[in-house]
């Protein structure tokens, strides 16, 4: 079908644009009354992500209510491990909880490469549903979690500031770490393919946690594993956010892929000079900028518009939206990017 609006799509080729496209992490869920009201008549997140019709239904809910140029697919990065063999409990208020983890090779036995079709087929119906559904208005954006990322969470079981455990592996049992990440970057290849075939217009791999990892470290275990994955997607341009990986900004620039992500804390102008001129930028507005008043979200907006420039970049905050952030501030953004980067294509 084609798209009526494939913005997000020629600014991740390189193509000029009339105006910049913009949409947040996180879109889908936390912010809208309209979600929680969904994601109430279900048990909760899990049976939510797991009925596809449901999933389809919040994955326009910002389409319609935001005005957002492109989707992403209701699901989490955890439903990879769950795949795999290590199924997750969300806990309310709490975040993700795994009963089991692995703390050892002998546990890499009770894994498998995910037979993604049948132990993920529930994401893959929602992306078909939601493609019907959608209607060629925006693109939507399919994902997951960077190998590295992913074995934080089966390592350590839940969240962590530190995940000094699954860094511990690192240094105590390396080959182990290899082995479990080439499986996840193996199913994460063939996930990838699957939500391509199914109607995904984009991917996005999320690197939650690259920043805790020192830079020999984030070549040898994650950076390698991204590597694979982005010389394996070919069909659909593909984005990567490594949120804190400063030191590898110039490595990510060279990998196969078509956009980086940028958080925050990382300086436009000087990411750009690492990273490239032919890769697009996505990003990178303070997600806590959306806590002040209309007039500095606007402005804040503008001057982040002003530094990436018209070309190569894809507007979105430097890492998914807060919770408890009102949606008008997250219209008042969406807005303003649709409004100023126009005139900025002089
Ligand atoms: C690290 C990570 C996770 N999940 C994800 C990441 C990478 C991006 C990032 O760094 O924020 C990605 C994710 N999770 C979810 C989406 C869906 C689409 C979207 O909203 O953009 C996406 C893209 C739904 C979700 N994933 C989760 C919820 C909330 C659960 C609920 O509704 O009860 C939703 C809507 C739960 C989740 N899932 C995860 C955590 C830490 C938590 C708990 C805290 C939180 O809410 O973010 C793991």
């Amino acid at each position: 079908m084609e798209l009526k609006n494939d913005l997000i799509l020629r600014a991740a080729r390189g193509e000029k644009t009339e105006r910049t496209p913009v949409w947040l992490m996180r879109q889908a869920g936390r912010i809208l009354p309209e979600y929680r009201a969904v994601r109430s008549s279900v048990s909760g997140f899990i049976e939510l992500a797991q009925t596809p019709e449901l999933a389809a239904e919040v994955t326009i809910q910002p389409v319609d209510l935001l005005g957002v140029d492109a989707a992403i697919i209701f699901s989490d990065i955890l439903v990879v491990p769950e795949a795999m063999g290590l199924p997750y409990e969300m806990v309310e208020k709490k975040g993700p909880w795994f009963p089991e983890t692995v703390k050892s090779a002998a546990d890499l036995k009770k894994l498998s490469v995910a037979d993604v079709e049948s132990d993920l087929g529930y994401v893959l119906e929602a992306i078909k549903i939601t493609k019907k559904e959608l209607n060629g208005r925006v693109p939507l954006i399919g994902f997951a979690g960077a190998p590295w990322t992913i074995f934080c969470y089966m390592i350590e079981g839940h969240g962590s500031k530190t995940f000094s455990n699954a860094r511990k592996i690192l240094y105590t049992d390396p080959q182990m770490a290899q082995q479990l990440l080439q499986m996840i970057t193996d199913t994460t290849i063939t996930y990838l393919k699957a939500q391509i075939a199914a109607g995904a217009d984009m991917v996005q791999v999320f690197d939650s946690w690259a920043g805790i990892l020192p830079d020999d470290h984030y070549e040898t275990f994650a950076l390698s594993y991204i590597r694979q994955i982005c010389d394996a997607i070919t069909e659909v341009p593909i984005t990567v956010f490594a949120k804190g990986a400063y030191g590898a900004r110039k490595a990510i620039g060279q990998l196969n892929c078509n956009t980086v992500g940028l958080d925050w804390n990382m300086d436009i102008q000087e990411s750009r000079q690492l990273i490239g001129a032919n890769k697009t930028l996505q990003g990178n507005l303070d997600p806590a900028v959306l806590y002040a008043d209309f007039a500095t979200v606007e402005a804040k907006t503008k001057t982040m518009l002003d530094t990436f420039g018209p070309d190569r970049h894809i507007a979105n905050l430097g890492h998914g939206v807060y919770p408890d952030i009102d949606p008008e501030k997250v219209k008042c953004f969406i807005e303003t990017v649709k409004s100023y980067s126009p005139g900025l294509r002089k």
